[in-house]
């Protein structure tokens, strides 16, 4: 298992990422990706879903941005942005969990978000109103698309998000974690790119800390029983 690049089992997501040379040709508006940019090299969606991803009541989800009114569409494109990383991004494997869910296996969890991608989400939608902080549950569903649950109220995006980490981490249910990282900082994803996926080396840094971790844990056991043995 390759965690530096591998697909999440969820709903849509391919079982390999892979070359969608499609995107190359189709030069499409409706493009999860800019020309050009590498991620059309290896992606985890297919060119149906980086296409489908634009639309409203896309059947990806059925979900309905604007479930209380029309979202605005500077907010909107964040949302779409952000449908592009979470199904298209091969580089998230050391985020990547078992979940207990209907609708998928593996979900991320805790992926360090740059502080611009999730400050500009919040700027671009903090005109916006929603009903919901976590939108992954509780909807209403009988109509075929999310509607807002019965005793919900829409309220003004600031007073269900007071601040940009608590809508970044809640609004998919800690999908992402807030930081203080900056883009050039190596130490964060990057929603938002052009050009080279700078993610994959951001990856690579929190597989390798992670391991680092793993190993100073396992060394702090064997001292503490080292001294423990000779202390008898
Ligand atoms: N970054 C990111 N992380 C994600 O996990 C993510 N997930 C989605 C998928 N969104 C959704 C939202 C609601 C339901 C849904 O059916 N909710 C039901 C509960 C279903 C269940 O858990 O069994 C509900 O009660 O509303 C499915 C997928 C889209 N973008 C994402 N973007």
């Amino acid at each position: 298992l390759d965690k530096l690049n591998m697909c999440m089992d969820g709903k849509h997501q391919k079982t390999e990422p892979g070359p969608e040379g499609e995107l190359y040709k189709q030069e499409k508006k409706k493009n999860c990706f800019p020309l050009h940019s590498v991620l059309l090299d290896n992606a985890c969606c297919t060119t149906n879903t980086s296409a489908e991803a634009h639309e409203e009541n896309s059947y990806l989800y059925n979900f309905n941005w604007n479930h209380c009114g029309a979202m605005s569409k500077e907010c909107k494109k964040h949302f779409i942005q952000d449908t592009c990383f979470y199904e298209c991004s091969p580089h998230l494997g050391p985020w990547i969990q078992p979940v207990d869910q209907s609708w998928r296996k593996e979900r991320i969890l805790n992926v360090p978000l740059c502080n611009e991608d999730c400050h500009t989400w919040w700027e671009d939608c903090k005109n916006d109103i929603t009903c919901k902080t976590d939108w992954h549950k509780g909807w209403d569903w009988s109509s075929g698309i999310n509607k807002c649950p019965a005793g919900s109220k829409c309220r003004k995006w600031t007073d269900v998000y007071p601040t940009p980490k608590s809508m970044c981490e809640q609004i998919w249910s800690n999908s992402y974690l807030y930081t203080t990282y900056s883009k050039t900082s190596g130490l964060c994803m990057q929603v938002w790119f052009n050009g080279t996926n700078p993610n994959k080396k951001v990856a690579e840094y929190y597989l390798n800390n992670k391991a680092q971790q793993h190993q100073n844990f396992a060394l702090t056991v064997l001292f503490f029983l080292a001294f423990a043995s000779l202390s008898l």
